[in-house]
């Protein structure tokens, strides 16, 4: 329940009064509703189907006085006016109350999602390398969506809740004795059904698994569909399929059996709790026909809420899960945020004057292996130079580019920029002026202009055909039937691996960084284009860092300094004159 509460509290701090005034709002629909239940006696003595003779309640017996000075023949008319009236009113409040309850529930479900991504967003990068993607992913759209849903419930749960109170208040002033006795029965219910709660909640815990599966295997499925396909592996994938949809299928069955069940012991308690009720009303307290039709009219309308607030409490149970696992991620983001009080309206792009400095770094991804991924590593990169890394795969060219971006943190050992120390309160400020190409570059499905100003919104159309050029990507992105309002698909699927390294390394210099660094940037491209690049690398050498992973020899003999990576250690750091072997 703690997840639960704690997401209500949050509702609180959001929507501030408009949610007690909302709840208000339906104490008043409720009592409008009971005061036209009310009227329902004179409406039918008046239409000469009951004859009011005064006894029951001290409540009937004063209501009977009160209506006694109106005239016989304009009871009716009176009574039917008044109840028009206050259906036409209970009716707009409630338009009114929906409209602003959809309202606050959209604003908040909206605002849950933003702060989810932003707390994913904040968190360093350890963090996330350590969660499995699907995990985000099904965190960022199922759980919240349950969530969203479960705070929906919750209002509706609320409002279910006062409505029956009032209602069961109004009955109670009418007889107290055959309320009591009805609430009695209602407890009694309630207890019993208690364990459709937590059957409701174990339903809820094999949901969240059997999504979360079904989102990462079929996020691996799809990607995978080329080898797939290539490779006939048709029927082991659809098997996979078969068995989750199979799971799927059965949850899907337990969780409607176990509402049919509630809802039939629902349906024959209360027949069972009616039954009783008018056998012991009539025999034991032998009540008026005016009250006890009154109460059975109160309770025939309260019944369908109780059941609604019962069927809200086990699918909000069934949402628990979801609300435990948002809050749980929220936590963990909070306590792997990478960087703490940074304004961001404050940033400022870094101005390096020397350099970057490695100091004896170590590093390793499983503190619980002794070997270091990275060990004793120290080199120096100083500022508008051109650096190549260099080693065979897996050799850690990847995990030193990480830790000189901040992303990966050194066990042991400290990165310096112009002799200071790379730390939570300059990381953003680097990053800011750093442009990054990794191996599997990113583009979404948008045009390529799209994609190119993702990273600088008010770039030019001159800045960025410029950008193009320098990547050699303008020849190609011309010939297009729609240019750079051509849509590139899925990661840029319509386009060859050349053209998107291209493009991407055109987004890269379109940033106008300081610091450009390039993780085999260049490995899909034909030798024409790659020299192409070479040449704007070249011209781009002097005016800003670059740091390149490199295979091929042409890259690398343009470089001022080559560090050589051998399982981890850095063998060789050589000014390229010096370096003419390679
Ligand atoms: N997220 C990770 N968790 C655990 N180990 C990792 C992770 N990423 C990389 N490694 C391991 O660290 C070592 C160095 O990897 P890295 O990607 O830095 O190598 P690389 O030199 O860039 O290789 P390549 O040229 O193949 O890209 C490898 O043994 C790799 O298996």
């Amino acid at each position: 329940m703690k997840p639960l509460f704690q997401f209500a509290k949050k509702l609180h701090h959001f929507s501030g009064k408009i949610v007690y005034y909302n709840l208000l709002g339906m104490v008043f629909i409720s009592l409008l509703e009971g005061i036209g239940i009310i009227l329902l006696i004179p409406m039918i003595h008046a239409a000469g189907i009951l004859q009011l003779n005064g006894s029951g309640s001290f409540y009937m017996a004063k209501f009977n006085e009160l209506i006694h000075p109106i005239p016989v023949q304009f009871r009716l008319p009176i009574f039917l006016g008044i109840y028009i009236i206050l259906v036409f009113l209970q009716s707009s409040v409630q338009r009114k109350l929906t409209i602003r309850s959809v309202k606050i529930q959209q604003e908040f479900s909206s605002k849950l999602r933003r702060d989810l991504y932003k707390d994913i967003l904040d968190v360093n990068w350890g963090f996330l390398l350590s969660k499995r993607k699907s995990e985000l992913v099904n965190s960022l759209t199922s759980d919240i969506a349950r969530v969203t849903s479960g705070i929906n419930l919750l209002l509706q749960f609320c409002s279910a809740v006062i409505f029956t109170t009032i209602q069961v208040g109004i009955a109670f002033m009418l007889s107290a004795k055959l309320t009591l006795l009805i609430v009695i029965f209602g407890m009694l219910i309630v207890f019993l059904s208690k364990r459709f709660l937590k059957k409701s909640r174990s339903i809820g815990k094999q949901t969240s698994e059997i999504s979360l599966n079904y989102l990462s295997g079929i996020t691996d499925q799809i990607n995978g569909i080329k080898e797939i396909k290539s490779n006939h592996l048709e029927k082991t994938q659809l098997k996979w399929m078969k068995l989750l949809t199979q799971q799927m299928m059965d949850e899907q069955i337990e969780y409607i059996t176990l509402k049919t069940s509630s809802q039939s012991f629902y349906k024959l308690s209360s027949a069972i709790l009616v039954s009783f009720f008018l056998l012991i009303s009539l025999t034991l307290f032998q009540s008026s026909s005016q009250e006890l039709m009154l109460i059975l009219v109160i309770f025939s309308r309260l019944w369908p809420r109780f059941t609604i607030i019962q069927a809200n409490l086990e699918q909000i149970f069934t949402a628990m899960p979801a609300f435990s696992t948002v809050q749980k991620l929220q936590e963990d983001c909070l306590a792997a945020k990478e960087t703490i009080g940074v304004n961001e309206g404050e940033l400022k792009n870094l101005k390096i004057v020397q350099g970057f400095e490695l100091k004896n770094i170590y590093f390793r991804y499983n503190t619980q292996i002794p070997s270091y991924t990275l060990e004793d590593i120290t080199i120096k990169i100083p500022v508008n130079t051109m650096t190549a890394i260099i080693g065979h795969s897996g050799a850690g060219k990847s995990t030193l580019i990480d830790i000189l971006m901040g992303l990966n943190k050194a066990e042991k050992g400290e990165v310096l920029i112009d002799q200071m120390p790379l730390t939570s309160q300059n990381i953003l400020s680097l990053r800011k002026s750093l442009s990054y190409v990794p191996q599997d570059p990113f583009l979404f499905n948008g045009t390529i202009r799209e994609n190119l100003l993702l990273v600088s919104p008010s770039a030019s159309e001159e800045e960025i055909w410029q950008s193009l050029h320098f990547a050699a990507a303008d020849e190609f992105v011309e010939d297009l039937p729609r240019g750079l309002d051509t849509v590139i698909g899925d990661r840029g699927m319509k386009l060859s691996g050349g053209e998107r390294q291209r493009i991407v390394l055109a987004r890269a210099l379109l940033r106008k960084p300081s610091i450009l660094v390039l993780d085999e940037a260049t490995s899909a491209l034909d030798s024409e284009n790659e020299s192409k690049i070479q040449e704007a690398i070249d011209q781009l050498k002097g005016s800003m860092t670059i740091i390149v992973i490199a295979h091929r020899l042409s890259t690398i003999k343009n470089a001022d300094q080559v560090i050589v990576l051998d399982h981890g250690k850095a063998v060789q750091q050589e000014i390229y004159a010096k370096f003419s072997t390679v």
